[in-house]
């Protein structure tokens, strides 16, 4: 990864010097691609060239040979170069930008063979970017570092240091070892950094293989204790940690492992970063990978944000705001405290509507302060980015004021006294600097407003005097010449030069103007030059050199005076942030008729009135209606579960995840879309579908579930909430069945949380004879005729049938399918009641008490008719089947079942 100028190439045999320079450059940079720069272009090689080539859609070609082999080349123009590193990074891959150091003139003095000195200045790569076009506005883009510590011989815990430097921001923190996943969740990173230890750890192998990050594994000796501290030392120039509080030993390593990666990608550039802030365990609801992909939290099934709870609920109007709300909704809050401080904000800006139009009008008008501020620190800003230094202060100022005389409540009063900290004479001074039009890069000039600088404003006017001066000259000359069409003109090759046609140009060559200098000829003009144009030439040049040299002294002066106050105006972006989220979630309330939540520390978990944001928002659109379904799942000691059954489309899954949503918008600090919510706080939150709805999984669904499923009887705790939607149906029924009992048993046995359980296996209803914390809901539908209309309205009770058969008519299974399984099922349901399994599992005893007095037997206790039809099952293949066998089977098993 490292690299060093190369201007003397190594002697690589058969390799010309400059694949020479090219190989050891690769060399020292084996996972990135490598950006070769050869004049107007940055060129890949070998494998390179291949993945580049393909990754972008650009034409692979040939540049000589190495080892009698064609060299695969392609190659992408400088001025371009930001859309295919954009590409190429959204992608996963990292680029090493080589750049020529020197002059190809300087090369060739040492020698006719020299190569050009190259250098890698800059990796690119997925976590470290800072360029707004590289970026997304609305998201974080963070550097997710690992470290671990041994607790005890059998307990390890995790430290992990966020970093985003498109903003500063630098969080720590560290979890116990089963914990690691969710967390990593939560941070959405875009790339990892972790030791080679912890990288080849057999139990994290699939945390590593399925995450969308790249992950960046470094060797151990780069990683030593006393370096870590050495680097967070330097970083913020204390001689000690202590005062940013006590972290542990794998926090540290973690914080090390992400700033020695920073600096390398950054190439020494330093990074400005806040203070890292720790973050206490247990200070955020815990929500696993598969329960955030499920929920569809920050974005879909599919991976995309449109669809989104983060998509329905974003009314923020400033970039860093959105990002805030990104990460609200990652990870709320446990403590009670500061939940209600964001509800108390959120209920002052509903009550208060001019108020809050206004805040949002001012917000709105605020760039993007964070991001401008990093790439200042990092010295690739440019002016508009000083800009929006100057339009962050002025709006930070301009809210403050507008709120300063409201009696607020403490969230807000702490924002505003944030914002107010803003230097108002340094957002003057930037108002004064800077001019109204401004160019993307400083090299560009022209940024500095005119009257601010006497010097500047004084070469500017020299230059545009030369300019009037020039014309005067091509008016004497024109006159002279006695030749109206003479032009004294400009271009990059001559500079300034005077232009006749080819008859008079020949008459100044014979004498008619002496003081001319031929330059060129042209088909059908002359061109040239004169003393007297040179000199001017050189003030006007001369003069637009002093322009942007001063103009250059000007930005660093007033990048110097914004850095000294990095920490505010970070703090001040972040209060701008906080107050846009509040702002959001207000307007949303107002919107949709959302209310504050009840929160408390008891096992509470009564709905009234309960909506589905993205499911209601669809509908809405469609022009149809949402119905609105209560949930009671409060308990004393422990919480109840309500197990769901009723029709296929029914909307039994919309119920179970609109539950959920409310607990994530009501401690990440939002108001819910309900019509009262009392809830006590959850600690950790699981949803789980059963597998065959889980089509994002692709293979081996059923494990996958059954190791979900594992996960949550481990870890929910009293304070949990579960929702699991149809468990166990990814295997034949009575497999299925006997699991999602047992599982329902053990959720209210043992783990004693709140949950809400759907199902299709309508023999669990009989349960809550037996699990005083049960309850049986459905949803009703109302039949006309044979058909069936879904009412979607969730009433206690259990459903009498699944309406599958309905449910497929409606799909428009073909009439006389549909009839033949009408008659089927009548048969299977007589059987049924001939020889009810139900009766027969209601005798079994309960999960506790078989566990308190002995081990679960290894077999499931349920007796079934499978003795009989065991065999024949066996031998069935139904993927190899043709409808028609099938049929033939089901009628053999029926047959079997009928002799048994
Ligand atoms: N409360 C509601 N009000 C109005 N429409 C609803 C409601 N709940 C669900 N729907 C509609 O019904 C459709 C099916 O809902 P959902 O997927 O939750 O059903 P389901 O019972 O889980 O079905 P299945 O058992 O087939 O998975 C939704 O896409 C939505 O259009």
């Amino acid at each position: 990864m490292t690299s060093s100028p190369v201007s003397s190439p190594l002697d690589i045999p058969g390799a010309t010097p400059m694949m020479a320079q090219y190989i050891e450059i690769k060399a020292a940079n084996p996972d990135c691609l490598l950006f070769y720069r050869m004049g107007d272009f940055y060129e890949l090689f070998f494998e390179d060239a291949e993945i580049a080539s393909r990754a972008l859609g650009i034409v692979l070609t040939k540049r000589g040979k190495h080892g009698g082999a064609d060299i695969p080349m392609c190659g992408v123009p400088v001025e371009r170069a930001d859309d295919y590193l954009h590409r190429l990074i959204a992608l996963g891959h990292r680029v090493a930008v080589c750049q020529q150091t020197e002059d190809p003139a300087e090369a060739k003095k040492r020698g006719p063979k020299s190569v050009v000195r190259r250098e890698v200045t800059r990796l690119v790569t997925p976590g470290t970017l800072t360029e707004d076009r590289l970026l997304d506005p609305a998201r974080a883009n963070l550097l997710l570092a690992i470290g671990r510590r041994k607790v005890s011989d059998s307990r390890e815990a995790y430290g992990l240091a966020a970093i985003d430097i498109s903003t500063g921001r630098f969080s720590l923190s560290e979890v116990d070892g089963p914990e690691l996943p969710a967390a990593i969740a939560r941070h959405e990173p875009r790339e990892i950094v972790l030791s080679e230890a912890i990288h080849a750890d057999p139990a994290l192998a699939r945390l590593w293989r399925d995450t969308s990050a790249a992950v960046v594994p470094l060797a151990a000796a780069e990683l030593e204790p006393a370096s870590a501290e050495r680097r967070i030392r330097e970083q913020f120039g204390v001689k000690t940690l202590d005062g940013f509080g006590s972290f542990s030993r794998a926090e540290i390593a973690a914080a090390g492992a992400a700033l020695l990666y920073i600096e390398r990608t950054q190439f020494g550039a330093k990074v400005p970063l806040s203070a890292p802030s720790r973050e206490a365990s247990g200070a955020t609801l815990a929500i696993d990978a598969a329960t955030r992909a499920n929920l569809e939290l920050t974005r879909t099934l599919s991976g995309e944000r449109k669809g989104s709870l983060l998509e329905a609920i974003d009314r923020t109007v400033s970039a860093g705001g959105a990002r805030l709300l990104a990460e609200h909704l990652a990870g709320p809050l446990t403590d009670l405290k500061k939940i209600a401080r964001r509800h108390d904000a959120v209920a002052f800006l509903v009550a208060d509507g001019s108020l809050r139009a206004h805040l949002r009008d001012a917000l709105k008008a605020a760039p993007d302060l964070a991001r401008a501020l990093s790439r200042l620190g990092l010295g690739r800003a440019g002016p508009r980015d000083l800009a929006a230094l100057r339009g962050g202060l002025d709006a930070a100022l301009a809210i403050a004021e507008g709120l300063g005389g409201a009696a607020l409540p403490e969230g807000i009063a702490r924002l505003v006294r944030r914002l107010d900290a803003a230097d108002r004479e340094l957002a003057a001074e930037l108002g004064s600097a800077l001019a109204d039009d401004l160019p993307l890069n400083r090299r560009d000039g022209g940024f500095v407003r005119a009257g601010y600088h006497a010097e500047i404003d004084e070469a500017r006017l020299l230059g545009q005097d030369s300019r009037k001066v020039i014309a005067a000259l091509q008016a004497r000359y024109a006159e002279a010449t006695g030749c109206r069409t003479l032009r004294i003109k400009h271009n990059n090759v001559l500079g300034y030069y005077i232009e006749v046609p080819q008859a008079v140009g020949e008459a100044c060559l014979k004498g008619l103007m002496k003081e001319f200098v031929h330059r060129q000829t042209m088909v059908d003009a002359m061109r040239f030059t004169s003393v007297e144009l040179g000199e001017l030439e050189s003030k006007i040049a001369g003069a637009s050199d002093r322009v942007l040299a001063l103009e250059s002294e000007v930005f660093d002066g007033l990048s110097q005076r914004v850095m000294a106050q990095a920490d505010t105006i970070a703090d001040i972006a972040d209060a701008l942030s906080a107050l846009d989220v509040a702002a959001s979630h207000a307007e949303l309330a107002v919107e949709l008729d959302w209310t504050r939540p009840r929160l408390d520390d008891s096992l509470a978990f009564a709905i009234e009135g309960g909506r589905h944001p993205v499911v209601e928002a669809a509908l809405r659109k469609a022009g149809e209606a949402f119905i609105a379904n209560a949930c009671d799942l409060s308990g004393e000691e422990a919480g109840r579960i309500r197990l769901v059954t009723g029709p296929n489309m029914g909307g039994k899954s919309t119920f179970l995840r609109q539950n959920a949503l409310v607990i994530v918008l009501a401690q990440m600090g939002a108001f819910v879309p309900a019509r009262s919510a009392h809830l006590g706080v959850v600690d950790r939150l699981f949803s789980r579908v059963g597998a065959a709805d889980d089509l994002a999984r692709g293979q081996s669904t059923f494990m996958v579930e059954m190791v979900e499923t594992a996960a949550i009887l481990n870890q929910a705790t009293r304070r949990s909430l579960v929702v699991l939607d149809e468990i166990g149906r990814g295997t034949a029924t009575f497999d299925g069945l006997s699991i999602a009992w047992a599982c329902l048993e053990h959720l209210h046995e043992k783990n004693g949380c709140r949950a809400l359980f759907a199902t299709h296996f309508h023999e669990l209803t009989a349960l809550s004879k037996r699990l005083p914390r049960l309850d049986n809901a459905t949803l009703k539908v109302a039949e006309h005729g044979g058909d069936v209309v879904f009412l979607h309205e969730v009433v206690p009770g259990v459903a009498e049938r699944s309406y599958g058969l309905q449910v497929a008519r409606l799909a428009g299974l073909p009439a006389s399918v549909v009839a033949r399984a009408g008659t089927i099922l009548k048969g299977l349901e007589s059987s049924e009641r001939e020889r009810p399994s139900r009766a027969r599992i209601d005798d079994l005893p309960l999960f506790a008490s078989l566990t308190e007095i002995a081990p679960p037997p290894p077999e499931p206790a349920v007796v079934t008719p499978e003795d009989t039809l065991g065999p024949l099952l066996d031998g069935i293949d139904p993927d190899s089947l043709t409808p028609r066998e099938a049929l033939d089977a089901l009628y053999r098993l029926k047959a079997e079942r009928g002799r048994g």
